[in-house]
């Protein structure tokens, strides 16, 4: 992810002085049973396993959850924007657990420092920035090797996923969930032989039914799951995609898009970005094959 340009939002210290790990008092947090965080759907059940702050290149804070779900094995996740969106299974208490336990799987409030020792209590945290009283903005991207870490000038999701987070990072508050779903949905390797069949002369939607593939198998199941579990019952969403809107809302509207941000590639705006031959059919087939709300630049 390039991030150069993104504001810097939080930039606090830790303050210092500690006792060392090896005389860290255990405290013990009373359990209670955890709630599925999907009682009245068939949505997957997902547990954030650990949280943990990252400073950025930009400046800007983040706090990177973890995830764990009742539907499969990868490791889904949230990438989370400001202080007052929490993960409401990463903060139930577990049985047995220490107060250090709960610090070291991301469950404390305000900022870790050294010597600290409770979870719940930091007289030096700043207090969390009030809202701007709009619904977060939400991003729900889906893995891309090629794009994001191979400097892939085929599609635009490196660019994408550096877009949300600057936008992000200059409201203070937002949420990009990051599923492993590769290739929408086919995997790397079958997305790579898709991209032979794309210099064959065949479309992004033609090389995937030519692997017996379905044009997109991807599920937001598990990104409903998560934003409710973030607590987020309505959301502004930053898609072309029309599908993604209805699926991401839950067959029980669990979540509800209260507007659509557009994603303009932004060489189409005039600026320095992605571009080249690859991307100019990859975005024409999105927008004339599967309905994507862009309007090709005349
Ligand atoms: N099968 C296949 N997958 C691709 C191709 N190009 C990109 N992808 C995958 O498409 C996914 C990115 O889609 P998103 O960024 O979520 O975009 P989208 O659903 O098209 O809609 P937006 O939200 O409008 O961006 C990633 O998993 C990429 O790996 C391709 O040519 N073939």
């Amino acid at each position: 992810m390039t991030s150069e340009f993104w504001p810097s939002i939080v930039n606090t210290e830790p303050s210092t002085k500690a006792p060392s790990l090896m005389t860290f008092p255990h405290y013990h947090v009373s359990a209670s049973p955890q709630c599925p965080s999907t009682p009245f759907s068939n949505l997957p059940i997902v547990n954030c396993v650990v949280r943990a702050r990252i400073p950025t290149t930009s400046g800007t804070e983040i706090f990177l959850h973890l995830y764990t779900n009742s539907m499969d094995s990868k490791e889904h996740l949230a990438i989370v924007f400001g202080a007052n969106i929490r993960s409401r299974s990463l903060d139930a208490p577990r049985s047995g657990e220490t107060e250090m336990d709960r610090m070291i799987r991301g469950a404390y409030i305000g900022r870790l420092f050294p010597g600290r020792i409770s979870s719940q209590i930091d007289p030096n945290s700043p207090s969390p920035q009030d809202g701007n009283g709009k619904a977060p903005l939400v991003r729900i991207h889906s893995e891309c090797y090629t794009g994001e870490t191979a400097w892939s000038a085929r599609c635009d999701c490196g660019e994408q996923l550096d877009e949300a987070a600057r936008l992000m990072a200059l409201e203070g508050c937002g949420v990009i969930v990051y599923l492993r779903q590769e290739g929408r949905g086919i995997g790397l390797g079958e997305k790579l032989k898709a991209y032979n069949l794309q210099d064959l002369g065949n479309d992004t939607v033609e090389a995937n039914l030519l692997l017996r593939h379905p044009a997109d198998a991807r599920s937001y199941d598990i990104a409903t799951s998560i934003l409710k579990d973030l607590n987020l019952s309505e959301i502004r969403l930053l898609t072309n995609n029309p599908s993604k809107i209805a699926a991401v809302e839950g067959l029980h509207k669990e979540i509800k898009v209260v507007a659509r941000e557009a994603m303009i590639p932004k060489m189409w705006k005039g600026e320095k970005g992605v571009q080249g031959k690859e991307l100019g059919d990859y975005l024409k087939t999105k927008i004339e094959k599967m309905g994507h709300m862009l309007n090709l630049p005349s």
